[in-house]
C-alpha cells in the first residue's frame, strides 16, 4: 500500500531524492513540471487554448514558470504568465526558471498588488501562486487576489495544491481557497484532499509521479496509506482445490424488522455473493417468506436462538442493518455483546451504542464498527472537521481494540493500532439507501472466510467501490441490488 506523507515528510523525500539521486533541486522541479504538463495535455488537448499561469515567488511559482516554458515547447500558443510579486523573497529555483523564460523573451506581466490583476481573458487558469509551503490562512493581497480569480469562474487547474488550501490539519470553515476544477498533485495526494470539506477548493485531483525516491517514501513512518487494486491481488485468496462450503466459513447476520426487512436481505445477499460458504440470517419470523423466496441459499435463525450454544458455530457475526432501536433490539444487541466474540456492527447497532455508550465497553477486541459521519458523531461526539473526526477514530480504534470503517466518498479504515487505510474506489452513483447494508454483508463474508477484521474491512471497502465504479461506466445510479449482483465478477478481476 502506498504511504501518504505529511508535508514535512514530503520535503524530506525531496531532500533525500536530491542528495541520493544526485540531481539538482531545479531538475526535480523540471521533472515535476513535465509531469504536470503530461497530465494537463489530457485535460486541455486543444493547443490553441488561451492559458493564464499565475506564479507566486516560491517553488510552486517556480513550477508555474517551468510549466509555461514546457507548454510553449509542446505547441501551446496562447500561454501568458502573471508574476504575483507579493513577497520580497524568491526561491533559487524560481529565479532560475524566471531567467529561462526571460531568455526566451516570454511576455511576463507583473502583479504587484491585488488591484494590478488585469481583466483575465484566458480560458484556462493555472494556479501556481502558493503550494504546499502555505503556513497561514490567506490574508491581505493573496486573499484579495484569490477572491478575484474565484469570481472569474474560469476553468482552474492547480499545481500540486490549490492556493490557500492546507495539505493537512483541520480545515477551517472561514478558510478561503482558490477554487480548482482539477489539482495535478505531485507524487502523493495531500491527506486533506480526502475530506468532504475539500470540495470548497477542488472538484477532483490526479496524482503524477515526479521521480521522488519511492523506497524513502515507503519507509517513512506514516499513519496513512492508500489501498489500490494490486494490494488486493496478493491478499485475496483464490478458491482452493477440493474446497467445499465448510472451507469458506459460516456468517450470521442479525438484522431487519418489519419495515426494514430489505436491509437484512441486502446484507445477506452481499455476504453470499462475496463467497461465504454458508450464510444465515436472523430476522423476525414475519420475514421468512421473503427470505425463502428471494434468497433460497440463505438459512434462518430465530431471534430466540441468539444464544452461545447456537451461535458458537458461526465464524463471523454482523448486526445492525434495519434492526431498529426499540427495546427488543437493545436486548438482541446486549445478548450479542455477551457472546464475547468479535462482531461487525452497523446502522442501528451503532445507533443503540450511541444512545447507551456503556455498551461500547462490552465490545470484544477485533470487532468492526462501520459508521457514517452521523453515526460516528452520535457514538463519539460532534466534530468541527473531518481531520478531527479521523483523529478521534484513530484514538477510539486503539482504545476499543476494534476496526473502525468511517464511511464517506473516501472511506477510512482504521486498524487496531490506529493506522488509517484510505479507500478511493466508489462514486456518486452509489449514493443510494442500502449501500451500507451491502458493505456490512461483504465485511461479514470476508471475516467468515478467515480474513482478519482489518483485511476483511479493506477488501470489502475496495470491492464495494470498485464494483460501483464498473457499473458507473454504463449506469447513472447504482442500486444496492445492482451492486450485490456485480461483486463476484469484480472480485474475480481482483484475484487474477
Ligand atoms: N524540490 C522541491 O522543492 C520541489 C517543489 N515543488 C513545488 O514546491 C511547492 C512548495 O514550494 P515552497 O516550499 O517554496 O512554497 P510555496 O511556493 O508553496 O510558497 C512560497 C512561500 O510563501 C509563503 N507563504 C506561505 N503561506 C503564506 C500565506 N498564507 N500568505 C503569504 N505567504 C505565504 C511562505 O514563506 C512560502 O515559503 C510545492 O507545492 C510544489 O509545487 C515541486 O517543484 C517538486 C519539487
Ligand atoms: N459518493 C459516493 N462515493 C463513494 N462511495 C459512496 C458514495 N456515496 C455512498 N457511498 C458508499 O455507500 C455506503 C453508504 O453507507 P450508509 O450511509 O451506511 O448507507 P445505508 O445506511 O443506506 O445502507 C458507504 O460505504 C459509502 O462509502
Amino acid at each position: 500500500m502506498k504511504n501518504l506523507l505529511n508535508q514535512k515528510q514530503m520535503r524530506s523525500a525531496d531532500a533525500f531524492t536530491i542528495k541520493n539521486k544526485e540531481i539538482l533541486s531545479v531538475d526535480l522541479m523540471e521533472s515535476a513540471s513535465r509531469a504536470f504538463v503530461k497530465a494537463f495535455l489530457q485535460e486541455v488537448p486543444e493547443k490553441a487554448t488561451s492559458i493564464a499561469i499565475l506564479c507566486g515567488k516560491g517553488n510552486n511559482g517556480g513550477d508555474g514558470l517551468a510549466i509555461a516554458r514546457i507548454l510553449k515547447d509542446s505547441g501551446y500558443s496562447g500561454v501568458s504568465v502573471y508574476l504575483v510579486n507579493f513577497s520580497a523573497k524568491e526561491t533559487e529555483e524560481y529565479t532560475i526558471n524566471l531567467k529561462r523564460l526571460e531568455d526566451l523573451w516570454f511576455p511576463l506581466t507583473a502583479v504587484n498588488t491585488a488591484a494590478d490583476l488585469p481583466d483575465l481573458k484566458e480560458k484556462v487558469i493555472i494556479d501556481a501562486i502558493l503550494g504546499s509551503g502555505l503556513n497561514a490562512v490567506l490574508e491581505g493581497p493573496y486573499l484579495q487576489l484569490v477572491e478575484s480569480v474565484n469570481a472569474l469562474n474560469r476553468q482552474v487547474i492547480a499545481v500540486d495544491v490549490p492556493t490557500g488550501f492546507p495539505a493537512e490539519g483541520p480545515l477551517k470553515k472561514e478558510g478561503v481557497y482558490l477554487k480548482a476544477d482539477l489539482v495535478i498533485c505531485f507524487q502523493r495526494p495531500k491527506i486533506n484532499f480526502f475530506f468532504p470539506e475539500s470540495v470548497q477548493a477542488l472538484k477532483r485531483f490526479t496524482v503524477v509521479p515526479i521521480g521522488l525516491d519511492e523506497e524513502f517514501i515507503q519507509n517513512c513512518d506514516s499513519p496513512y496509506r492508500l489501498i489500490e487494486g494490486p494490494d488486493l491481488t496478493g491478499l485475496v485468496k483464490p478458491r482452493a482445490p477440493f474446497s467445499h462450503k465448510g472451507t469458506y466459513g459460516h456468517a450470521l447476520i442479525v438484522a431487519g424488522q418489519q419495515q426494514t426487512m430489505g436491509a437484512a436481505l441486502l446484507s445477506a445477499h452481499a455476504c453470499l455473493h462475496a463467497g461465504a460458504g454458508l450464510t444465515t440470517l436472523s430476522i423476525p419470523e414475519s420475514g421468512l417468506t421473503a427470505l425463502n423466496t428471494r434468497l433460497p441459499e440463505v438459512m434462518y435463525l430465530d431471534r430466540a436462538d441468539l444464544i452461545p450454544e447456537k451461535t458458537n458455530k458461526f465464524s463471523a457475526i454482523a448486526a445492525g442493518p434495519g434492526l431498529g432501536t426499540a427495546e427488543g433490539s437493545i436486548a438482541i444487541l446486549q445478548g450479542l455483546l455477551k457472546l464475547k466474540v468479535p462482531l461487525i456492527l452497523d446502522a442501528d447497532a451503532l445507533n443503540m451504542m450511541g444512545d447507551k455508550p456503556e455498551l461500547l465497553k462490552q465490545l470484544s477486541s477485533g470487532s468492526v464498527l462501520t459508521p457514517h459521519m452521523k453515526e460516528f458523531d452520535h457514538l463519539f461526539g460532534d466534530h468541527d472537521s473531518w481531520w478531527e473526526r479521523l483523529e478521534t477514530a484513530r484514538e477510539k480504534a486503539l482504545e476499543l481494540g476494534c476496526v473502525i470503517v468511517l464511511k464517506n466518498q473516501y472511506t477510512f479504515i482504521i486498524d487496531l493500532t490506529g493506522k488509517v487505510t484510505v479507500n478511493t474506489t466508489g462514486n456518486a452513483g452509489m449514493a443510494q439507501g442500502g449501500m451500507g447494508d451491502v458493505l456490512t454483508g461483504l465485511i461479514a463474508s470476508f471475516a467468515a472466510q478467515g480474513y482478519t477484521a482489518n483485511e476483511a474491512a479493506c477488501i470489502a471497502c475496495y470491492l464495494h467501490g470498485k464494483a460501483g465504479d464498473e457499473l458507473a461506466e454504463t449506469q447513472v445510479s447504482i442500486s444496492a441490488s445492482d451492486l450485490t449482483g456485480r461483486v463476484s465478477k469484480t472480485l474475480k478481476g481482483l484475484i487474477k
